[in-house]
């Protein structure tokens, strides 16, 4: 009888080890595939997932998103009716004030529209209204600050053109504090407030990767909301910081290499000749702003063949081209023009330009002349301690006149004349000259704007000749500089209302300041109906203005120094050793020589 043995372990090859070993495979074939598959799978899951989380951390897009503030919504496109009927046909007991080119009516739209909002009205046919409206539009889309007055859309029909505006319920800083309309104000407090809240907003302009001037900083565009927050508001002066450009006139195939900044780029763009009737239409605002036209060589190869009524005119889309060029430091050949065409092209409507301002020039002082020979005298004491040797920036426009007078032997009381008049003219006087200057472009169809820097009393003197590299974020500082002397007093920057040896002393707010920081009384200047008055920021404040009204560009602090300096992060300035606001040598020599070319 066999005996029963226990199985030895099957060798590998034996017929019993490869059923097992078939049993097994025949497990493992149908255990495996599916979780290989589900590994791989898992697998293939896990890699697609970590490639899309590093691409995505990699992305310039995330790094924005992370970074840079969110995007503004695109501006909204009102139609003509609609705005009609929140301002209820823009009845005269809806409008909120007058600008220089349109009147600006209070509207209600639905809430998800912007609900209330100020509508501002355009002259129609007027270049500059134009020309300010684009600019309104242009850096309505590039700003977005607590401390700027947002645009919420426009409407374009046919030559009307609108803005509309968040609403500011307490009106602008002029008629709240100089009319007196708004007793808040009397509190220091909130005057010191306001003058921070401008401060940050203009810091604001000046930090954005491409620094932008406003260049007509004044009480009546400074506007405040319901709780007397104050906010920047009306660019349609406003432009991109200029400096040094090397920019070359080339062949379509050259390249022009822009160094550093891109604001005289705008500038030059400016001389970009095109059609009276304006922009094209379907390029103009926010439905589309890809930056096509003025770079076409189409165009510029069309632009001095333009009708004889052709402006100067500076476009949304160049200023968008302008930036987006920025990254590579480099600008394509915008003009095909020759230079010399170009060159003489500017110089012809500079002169005509020139031309003009001189004319009124002579005409005003002629009626001045005339009309107040007494004045001569207060003239040359409110000026004794700002009119230096040389020539006044703001005469530059006018040297030869200047000098012609000189020459006659009267040489300081016209010159003072002359500051006298352009410091004298009140705001009405200087719009409805603003409105003329709009008849005049007409009739000489050339854009009058190099004369047309800011307002009087308030534009720093480097801005008013006619080279525009002269202005910069120091000339927004000087204008803050008024700004803070006006909200300390109280008072106007210029008041010629009173008793003679009132006016003799006070009327000029600038000169008044710097005597009395040589006198060491500074307090005198601190408007005595304040309430709660804290002496020694209000001190301070005019310290701060001292130094932003300093005659030379350079020595005027950074708007970021202001800001330090009246939040107490940086220490009290010392009052600056010249209190002259008259123009540095540099700039008269400069335009010297650009008129004697
Ligand atoms: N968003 C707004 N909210 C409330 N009121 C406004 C608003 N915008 C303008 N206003 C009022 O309308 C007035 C006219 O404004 P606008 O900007 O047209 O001209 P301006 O700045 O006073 O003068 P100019 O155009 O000559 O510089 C302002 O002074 C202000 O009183």
């Amino acid at each position: 009888m066999p005996s029963r043995t226990l199985p030895s372990p099957a060798p590998v090859n034996s017929p019993f080890s490869s059923s097992v070993a078939s049993h097994h495979d025949r497990t493992t074939t149908r255990i495996v595939p599916p979780l290989a598959a589900v590994g791989f799978s898992l697998f293939i899951t896990l890699s697609i997932c970590f490639c899309k989380f590093n691409r995505k951390r990699r992305s310039p897009a995330a790094v924005t998103s992370s970074s840079s503030p969110p995007q503004k919504p695109p501006l909204h496109e009102f139609s003509y009716s609609s705005l009609r009927k929140a301002t209820s046909s823009f009845s005269p007991e809806n409008r909120l004030g007058q600008g220089g080119f349109g009147s600006v009516f209070r509207g209600t739209l639905s809430p998800s529209s912007g609900g209330n909002v100020a509508v501002k009205v355009m002259d129609s046919g007027s270049l500059q209204g134009e020309r300010e409206f684009q600019n309104e539009l242009f850096f309505a889309g590039k700003l977005d600050s607590p401390h700027v007055v947002s645009v919420i859309g426009f409407s374009r029909r046919r030559s009307r053109l609108i803005l509309v505006y968040e609403l500011m319920d307490n009106g602008n800083l002029q008629d709240a504090l100089l009319l007196r309309k708004s007793p808040e104000l009397m509190i220091w407090n909130r005057r010191f407030l306001v003058a921070i809240d401008i401060a940050k907003g203009i810091e604001y302009l000046h930090s954005l990767n491409l620094p932008v001037i406003h260049g007509d900083l004044k009480p009546s565009n400074i506007l405040l909301d319901r709780f007397f927050s104050a906010k920047i508001s009306d660019f349609g002066l406003a432009r991109l910081k200029s400096e040094h450009v090397e920019v070359k006139v080339a062949s379509e195939s050259d390249e022009v290499n822009v160094v550093e900044d891109y604001g005289s780029v705008v500038e030059e763009v400016e001389s970009v000749v095109t059609n009276t009737t304006g922009y094209d239409e379907s390029n103009f605002g926010f439905t589309d702003q890809s930056p096509v036209p003025l770079s076409s060589p189409e165009m510029v190869a069309q632009a001095p063949m333009a009708s004889p009524e052709t402006v100067v005119s500076v476009s949304p889309e160049m200023g968008e081209k302008v930036e987006k060029k920025k990254s590579s430091k480099k600008l394509e050949c915008c003009f095909s023009l020759d230079e010399e065409k170009e060159k003489g092209k500017k110089k012809k409507n500079r002169r005509m330009v020139r031309d003009w301002w001189k004319d009124e020039y002579r005409k005003e002082l002629a009626k001045r002349m005339k009309k107040k020979k007494k004045k001569k005298t207060l003239e040359s004491e409110f000026y004794s301690d700002d009119v230096s040797g040389s020539v006044d920036q703001r005469r530059r426009g006018d040297e030869e006149l200047y000098r012609k007078k000189r020459r006659g032997g009267s040489s300081n009381s016209i010159g003072s004349s002359i500051d006298w008049w352009l410091d004298g003219l009140s705001g009405e006087q200087w719009r409805a000259r603003r409105r003329n200057s709009q008849d005049s472009v007409k009739s000489c169809g050339v854009s009058s704007t190099p004369s047309m820097r800011g307002t009087m009393c308030y534009v720093a003197p480097e801005c008013c000749g006619n080279n525009i590299d002269d202005v910069s974020e120091k000339s927004d500082v000087y204008s803050y500089g008024v700004l803070l002397l006006v909200l300390v007093s109280g008072r106007r920057p210029l008041e010629v209302t009173g008793p003679a040896s009132e006016i003799m002393l006070r009327a000029n707010l600038m000169s008044w300041a710097r005597k009395l920081a040589r006198r060491g009384r500074l307090g005198d200047l601190i408007d005595e109906k304040l309430q709660l008055l804290d002496k020694e920021q209000a001190v301070l404040c005019i310290k701060v203005a001292l130094q932003c009204l300093q005659k030379s560009p350079v020595s005027r602090p950074s708007m970021k120094d202001v800001l330090e300096m009246l939040t107490g992060a940086m220490s009290p300035p010392d009052l600056p050793t010249e209190f002259s606001p008259s123009p540095q040598t540099r700039f008269s020599f400069k335009t010297r020589r650009k008129h004697n070319r």
